[in-house]
């Protein structure tokens, strides 16, 4: 079985969405506001013959149809870097300022990041912190070629995230951009779909209740914390979601997104989720002919641990 079709009770035009899944996604670029404007890129691809289109709700993101962005010039210089739509939301959401201390539990390979950082006009401290130390490489790449220098990289298991090697004890802002079973992904890699069970669902919903749970701990009361899948799946978005408002002092929190996006749901397979699920949004490819996503935002509330709960230091630091 396709294992989109679970969703089709959840979208309001099946056909669409099943047909929007099957199309190929464009290239898509993000202009890094720290080495280039929206307009200079515009003009270096025209002076490229370089086909591109704009993107009508992000004026820094163009439409590649012919082309991959690691093979310009603009891309070498650090003025532009892939990222597909859909993945610049939870950026817009952590809404992250000069000067604030900000994680990054899952970070590589660092297409968030590096919007945060020019976000933060890379002033302040942002923790990019990931477990797999090759995909950090990549990050560390990325972060370099962007100009991005407020990054510091961690490699620890983002569960048990030490907070021993900075110089505070609690984040302003956290980015929880968990792993996930990626069918929002399929238009990209259609593998996804053939290599889907619901026992990998079910046990990556568990790792992403655990990496939520402790950016809530180490994030500061009345700071704010994103959470993003690129998924589907309710085990794995408002499930997950739901096990920390009921263990953690946090609750959702309404925030806008500048395309079509639909509701979290409140009841999945004989579970019910809190009323509050409704201020998440679930994109669906077939409303803005982009990849599936789904994104959250919650306000810590009270005063939670943030301090090391006694875990040792797993990884490295370094200063990038
Ligand atoms: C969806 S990807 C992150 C993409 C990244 N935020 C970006 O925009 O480029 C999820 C990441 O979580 C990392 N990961 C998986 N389990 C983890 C854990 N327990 N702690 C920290 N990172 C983990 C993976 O290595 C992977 O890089």
């Amino acid at each position: 079985m396709n294992p989109l079709e679970r969703y089709l009770p959840l979208v309001d035009d099946e056909d669409a969405f099943l047909a929007a899944c099957d199309r190929p996604l464009p290239s898509v670029v993000r202009t890094n506001p720290i080495a280039a404007t929206p307009e200079r890129v515009r003009r270096a691809f025209d002076e490229e013959g370089i086909d591109h289109e704009p993107v009508d709700w992000h004026d820094g993101l163009f439409r590649l149809p012919s082309g991959s962005p690691g093979t310009n010039w603009p891309y070498v210089h650090g003025w532009i870097h892939g990222q597909e739509e859909v993945s610049t939301l939870p950026g817009l959401a952590l809404d992250a300022q000069p000067g604030d201390r900000v994680l990054d539990a899952c970070a590589a390979p660092g297409s968030k990041t590096t919007q945060i950082a020019a976000d933060m006009d890379d002033r302040g401290t942002l923790v990019a912190n990931d477990n797999n130390l090759g995909r950090l490489s990549a990050l560390r790449h990325n972060a370099e070629r962007l100009g991005v220098t407020n990054v510091a990289v961690t490699n620890q298991d983002a569960r048990n995230l030490s907070l021993r090697p900075f110089p505070f004890d609690a984040f302003d802002r956290a980015l929880v951009d968990v792993p996930c079973s990626c069918e929002g992904t399929c238009r990209k890699n259609p593998d996804v779909l053939d290599e889907w069970t619901l026992d990998h669902v079910e046990a990556i919903a568990g790792v992403g209740k655990g990496i939520l749970t402790r950016a809530v701990q180490a994030t500061r009361p009345g700071g704010v914390v994103v959470f993003s899948t690129c998924t589907f799946a309710p085990e794995e978005n408002e499930a997950v979601l739901q096990h920390v408002l009921e263990s953690e002092p946090c609750e959702l929190e309404a925030f806008d997104l500048p395309l079509h996006t639909e509701p979290g749901i409140t009841a999945w397979d004989g579970e019910t989720f809190d009323d509050a699920m409704r201020r998440a949004h679930r994109v669906y490819p077939h409303h803005n002919d982009t990849g599936g996503f789904f994104c959250a935002k919650l306000r810590v509330t009270d005063d939670g641990t943030a301090a090391d709960s006694g875990s040792e230091r797993i990884g490295e630091v370094t200063a990038e």
